[in-house]
């Protein structure tokens, strides 16, 4: 079967790679993806400035899934965009650049030294970091978004995308779709980030897991799955004219053919991939493969957007 995803002026050999925020820290974690079986990179989400994050135990995983609450630990965004600037392009595999300034403007500095930088390299733009105490999660306010989204595309005129949350509620997903279709260099939008603020229990401790906010951590894994789904199937209908990233649940290939198949042009594993390690990528892709075999698909222009209803 054929894999390969062609999107964005990009060629992929394979529609999977990591969730901002897993493997993606260091260049040796980079790395570890880049050579693995995934189809492309992303870096964790970023900031002009190093930071620490929140205070450990800060990611704890789950039979279900994940909660974190790692407030932003980065490299800072200097890091990251020198390894963008020796990034082996030629070699097939896209380099996606996770931005998630504390501020617009940190946003826009960031934004601004990238456009210049001329790299090949895509900004995502996070909107949606739900761990940074006193911080709301710019997405789930639309006025700001349009605003934030008004000035990005003042200083960085090349193809971009946003990270977003959950959303909850259809007239929610209408409201944030109107501010998307506005901004055509807006490329694609990945869905989902964390369910924000999760908590989760140890019956035998009487404790929550996490130190941070007292144990309120964005949920991954399981737990999102059908949100993720609802997600990328709205946003893939309501955003015609652009890319839908699929993230969330995806532990198989069976996940990774239900996003697909809900719309999502390529996919991002994040809580598997931190508790299998890099090996995730080349299972899942056999998975998929054999899923797509045994349907009868020779590519995943076969089944894309094809969900039926009822
Ligand atoms: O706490 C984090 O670093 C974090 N954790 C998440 O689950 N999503 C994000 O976008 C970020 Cl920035």
């Amino acid at each position: 079967v054929d894999l390969s995803v062609s999107w964005l002026g990009l060629a992929m050999a394979n529609p999977l790679y990591n969730a901002s925020g897993v493997m993606c820290r260091s260049v040796a974690e980079l790395e570890q993806v880049r050579t693995s079986a995934a189809g492309a990179v992303i870096t964790k989400s970023c900031t002009p400035q190093p930071r620490v994050g929140n205070p450990e135990p800060r990611y704890c995983a789950t039979p279900l899934g994940s909660i974190n609450s790692m407030g932003l630990p980065n490299a800072g965004y200097p890091y990251y965009r020198d390894y963008a600037r020796s990034y082996p392009y030629a070699a097939g595999k896209p380099l996606f650049l996770s931005l998630s300034g504390m501020t617009l403007d940190e946003n826009l500095d960031m934004l601004r030294d990238l456009a210049a930088a001329e790299l090949l390299c895509l900004p995502e733009v996070n909107l949606s970091c739900p761990n940074l105490p006193g911080k709301p999660q710019l997405g789930y306010d639309f006025q700001a978004c349009s605003e934030a989204l008004t000035q990005i595309t003042r200083v960085y005129q090349g193809p971009f995308g946003v990270k977003l949350p959950p959303y909850f509620d259809q007239v929610h997903f209408a409201q944030m779709a109107a501010v998307l279709n506005a901004f055509p260099g807006l490329r694609f939008v990945t869905c989902i980030n964390s369910i924000g603020n999760g908590l989760v229990i140890d019956v035998e401790r009487e404790s929550v897991v996490i130190k941070p906010k007292d144990g309120l951590g964005g949920l991954g894994g399981s737990y999102v799955l059908p949100t993720a789904l609802a997600n990328v199937r709205e946003f893939y209908r309501l955003l015609p004219d652009k890319h839908v990233v699929g993230c969330g649940g995806i532990n198989s290939g069976r996940e990774a053919f239900m996003h697909i198949l809900a719309g999502a042009t390529v996919v991002q594993i994040g809580s598997c991939l931190y508790e299998e390690g890099e090996g995730a990528f080349a299972r899942i892709l056999d998975e998929l493969s054999a899923l797509m075999v045994q349907k009868g698909y020779q590519r995943l222009d076969d089944f894309r957007g094809k969900l039926k209803t009822l």
